[in-house]
């Protein structure tokens, strides 16, 4: 990846980069909705009733709640694509509401779902979008346009020239958050992104985010319908109820913890139990350390590496540090060199990424391990299935009722109840399924 030095110099409108209150980058801004209010024309109720919000700069603010409860209505109103009908919203302490809408969403990053790309523009064309509207120079667009393709991790001499549709969808998706980020904008507001991709590249997209939050200290504010993506990425949630009432906007430990009402009881429902081990992070986990090679590498030197490292298998590495390969020494040994397969399988997540997201990967790429690497995609290490599963038995450990008896406190006779049932075929299945033989075990 580039490094920072040939990157533009940050100039949002916040001025020069500050240090937040744990210590991070903050190149945001703060956001204030006082008496916010919208009616739809033609609607009794309003879709947001009365709203008082305070958004610290460069924190990331996930807005969940059920469906139609006014979380997109909210996001749009920051950004004046929907008009408040009442009310004032601050952008670092400038009422925006007086602005030009134009000049404003100018000046605010906007994300959508499937990227929103302009389908006929390539890569690059898509990305300077807002920067050829400012009238920025052709060097300062082009550079500006690799720096950020670099930072959402696309390889510029691959992607600058592509369309849109001859992308992947997670890939269009990092376009979209690139050309959201041309004009360095201190806020960024994404409306479900990570939506209409799968599982694994879901969990990529919101590492990626958080990587980028980390470096650039954005003001960030998210919709998403999954509380357990709203715990991994926000600093703070925001539940809403009908009529984009605030339940509770804390941070998630705090949600899981205190429910603020049944409301956010019920809402957090069955999902707390996963959503407790979304707050553990693979940096909380001891990591263990991997022997690496780099393409090119005399497969005799690594093998020897590894074995006086003890260890069986090795990662093969491009320049940068980045994962290629995974081979044992057996397979690497059977070349004379180090081979510059790319595994396209590879089970990789980032320190940022849950434990969840850790065993999704081990589990889709049927591996029993899987490996970590930094802000920049460089490998650091490897994380194996026994260690997640001890992490997640030790957090469900935690979470469990503390009035519920063992196996051992048990003391027999105790319980001199019917066995229930539990889990059964329903009748009609059962009664299908009466003549047939039964299965060989
Ligand atoms: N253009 C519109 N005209 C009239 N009513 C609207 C309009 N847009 C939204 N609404 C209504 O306003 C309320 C809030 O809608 P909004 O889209 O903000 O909810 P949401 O929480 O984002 O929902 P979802 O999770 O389903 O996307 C809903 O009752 C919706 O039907």
């Amino acid at each position: 990846m580039t490094d920072s030095t040939t990157a533009p110099p940050s100039k949002s409108s916040a001025g020069q980069p500050s240090s937040g209150a744990n210590g991070r980058v903050v190149t945001g801004e703060s956001i204030r909705l006082e008496g916010v209010v919208k009616r739809y024309r033609g609607q009794t109720k309003p879709a947001v009733a009365q709203l008082d919000l305070e958004i610290d700069a460069g924190d990331i603010v996930a807005f969940v709640g059920p469906s139609g409860c006014g979380k997109t209505t909210t996001l749009k109103m920051i950004n004046r694509l929907i008009e408040p009908t009442e009310g004032r919203i601050y952008i670092g302490g400038r009422d925006v509401t007086a602005e030009n809408p134009d000049k404003l969403r100018q000046s605010i990053g906007y994300v959508i779902q499937s990227g929103g790309l302009f389908p006929h523009w390539s890569v690059s064309k898509n990305i300077g979008t807002i920067p050829r509207i400012l009238k920025w120079d052709k060097k300062r667009i082009a550079e500006r346009t690799e720096y950020l393709m670099d930072l959402v991790g696309l390889d510029a001499a691959t992607f600058a020239d592509r369309l849109p549709k001859d992308m992947s969808g997670g890939q269009q998706q990092r376009v979209g958050v690139a050309r959201a980020l041309a004009a360095d904008p201190p806020v960024l507001l994404m409306d479900e992104p990570f939506g209409a991709v799968d599982p694994i590249t879901r969990a990529r997209l919101q590492d990626k985010l958080i990587a980028i939050q980390h470096e650039l200290g954005k003001t960030i504010v998210i919709v998403t319908h999954d509380f357990e993506e709203a715990t991994k990425l926000g600093d703070k949630v925001l539940i809403l109820s009908e009529g984009g009432h605030i339940e509770q906007f804390a941070p998630p430990e705090e949600i899981l913890a205190n429910p603020a009402s049944p409301f956010v009881e019920e809402f957090v429902g069955s999902g707390a139990t996963l959503a407790h081990l979304t707050l553990t992070r693979v940096r909380d986990v001891e990591i263990r350390q991997v022997v690496t090679a780099r393409v090119g590498e005399g497969s005799g030197t690594v093998v020897n590496r590894a074995r006086a490292a003890g260890e069986d298998w090795l990662v093969v590495v491009d320049e940068h540090g980045r994962p290629r390969a995974w081979p044992s020494i057996a397979e690497v040994s059977a070349k004379p060199e180090v081979s510059d397969y790319l595994d396209p399988r590879l089970p990789v997540v980032a320190q940022s990424s849950t434990l969840n997201d850790a065993l999704d990967s081990m589990l889709a790429t049927s591996q029993g391990g899987v490996l970590v690497t930094d802000g920049r995609g460089a490998v650091i290490g490897a994380l194996n299935i026994a260690s997640v599963m001890e992490a997640i038995r030790g957090q469900l450990a935690d979470v469990r009722d503390d009035d519920h008896v063992g196996y051992l406190d048990h003391t027999e006779g105790s319980a001199p109840v019917d066995t229930p049932v539990i889990a059964a075929e329903d009748e009609s299945s059962a009664a299908d399924t009466a003549d047939e033989p039964s299965a060989e075990r």
